[in-house]
């Protein structure tokens, strides 16, 4: 059975590139998109994704992702500094996952200081750009390899 991948971007990410690309650059998330399905092509795992504006909408995504997706890469967006329900969902599923900023929100305004998810993830990856999203689907795909054959 192929491994698969959950990708979720969180609020106003849908904006990207088109907005801020000082800060966040100036690829599209069609194109961050497009990039990651030719990356889990390529390992041979399959790739699902999300982008929504809405907390609810996510949550119910992570309850849908249990007995069928193996590793989750999310941008929770400024949900990151908010919502004990995303981490709740993201705890409750069992489904190991790593945490994507685009900036490095250590660089940035005190409250973006604070995850959250964080503490919960496998990892936290942040200020590289969307090259972001290239790492945390490579992470998952070692990580996966690692745990072969468990499940
Ligand atoms: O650096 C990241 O990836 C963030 O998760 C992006 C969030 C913002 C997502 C909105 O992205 C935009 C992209 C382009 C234009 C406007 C917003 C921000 O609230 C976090 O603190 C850090």
């Amino acid at each position: 059975m192929p491994k698969s991948i959950l990708l979720i971007n969180g609020p106003n990410l849908n904006l990207l590139g088109t907005r801020e690309p000082s800060v966040y650059g100036s690829t599209t998330l069609p194109t961050v998109i497009q990039s990651a399905s030719t990356q889990c092509s390529r390992l041979s795992i399959s790739l699902a994704h999300i982008q929504s504006n809405h907390e609810g909408v996510l949550v119910d995504r992570i309850h849908e992702a249990r007995g069928n997706i193996d590793f989750i890469v999310i941008n929770p967006g400024a949900l990151t500094h908010t919502s004990v329900a995303l981490r709740d969902a993201l705890v409750g599923v069992e489904i190991p996952f790593v945490e994507v900023h685009i900036s490095n929100i250590h660089k940035r305004e005190a409250f973006r200081h604070t995850s959250y998810l964080s503490d919960k993830a496998e990892a936290v990856i942040c200020g590289l750009g969307v090259f972001g999203y290239e790492a945390g689907i490579e992470f998952a795909a070692r990580y996966l390899e690692g745990k072969k054959g468990e499940k």
